[in-house]
């Protein structure tokens, strides 16, 4: 087969939510929002819910302060071409390929790798038995809001997770809801937009969730948005702090919620790489 050797990607998965990730250790790539589109489109493209592209954070311009300038650094981008703080997900996926490839090492002594991300900088651990953990900092609470998803009106919890969230608990029907449509929500109060998140008590210290995400759609799971699940439901039973087995549609995931810090356990999963098409990449930065 005759192939022009574009860019290197991979692909993998936190949960079933899913990644394309692309190598860029020099800063070179011209990730416009047409080519994450493309890329992401499960016909058009590839197909996944976002893109994670892996540079250093001195090559990012909207980098946060004080993250070293050659830590590697998560440029994440929705399906939707959109750019978002932070990938509960993706961080860990991330973290797999930087060990998988080389690019990164950690040892049973040294297991921490520090990421950058717009949110600031996140530590991640791997873990002998395949699963990861990341630090996600403070899960904040902004008050309560609602919003309209599938016709009905739901409170929730405003849970800032580095990007913005609404958990909200519903008692029961959570797999029957509608999720296909963009919930109607509180524009003043999410700028920005917001990820919206379903949460169902599933027994003790276990909840159910579904998300809509913010410039993807549905997705399998969503990182961030099982911690502010879990913000909300130990919200909703009185505690500020605890743990929660979350489980969402593509799997499961732990979230520890302390005083201090919450942290999200989970799989993370290289599924295959290879290359892109230059002609296809060139194509799509032409108007
Ligand atoms: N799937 C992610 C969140 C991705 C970003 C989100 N759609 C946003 O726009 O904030 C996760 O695992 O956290």
């Amino acid at each position: 087969m005759q192939l022009n050797r574009g860019p290197e990607f991979a692909k993998g998965n936190g949960t079933e939510n899913d990644f394309l990730i692309l190598p860029d250790p020099a800063g070179e790539l011209n990730l416009t929002p047409a080519r994450v589109r493309a890329l992401c489109d499960r016909r058009r493209g590839l197909g996944a819910d976002g893109v994670l592209r892996v540079v250093r954070t001195g090559d990012i311009d909207d980098a946060p302060a004080g993250i070293p300038a050659r830590t590697w650094f998560m440029d994440y981008r929705n399906a939707d071409g959109s750019i978002a703080e932070m990938c509960g997900n993706g961080v860990r996926v991330f973290a797999r390929y930087l060990v998988g490839t080389g690019l990164a090492e950690t040892s049973s002594e040294q297991p921490e790798l520090p990421i950058g991300t717009r949110a600031g900088l996140r530590t991640v651990s791997t873990h002998p038995d395949g699963q990861v953990s990341v630090d996600m900092g403070p899960a904040t609470v902004h008050g309560e809001s609602s919003a309209t998803v599938d016709g009905s009106s739901r409170k929730g919890l405003a849970v800032d997770v580095g990007n913005p969230h609404l958990a909200c608990v519903v008692q029961e029907g959570l797999e029957r809801v509608d999720l296909s449509a963009v919930p109607h929500y509180d524009a003043e109060l999410f700028t920005n937009g917001v990820n919206i998140e379903l949460v169902q008590d599933d027994g003790p210290g276990r909840v159910r969730m579904r998300v809509h995400e913010r410039g993807v759609g549905e997705t399998r799971s969503c990182g961030t948005g099982t911690v502010a699940a879990a913000v909300a439901s130990l919200h909703a039973d009185g505690h500020p702090t605890g743990r929660r087995i979350v489980e969402v549609p593509g799997g499961t995931v732990e979230v520890e919620v302390t005083a201090r810090t919450s942290v999200l356990t989970g799989p993370a999963v290289l599924v295959g790489h290879g290359r892109l098409d230059a002609d296809w990449w060139q194509r799509l930065d032409q108007p």
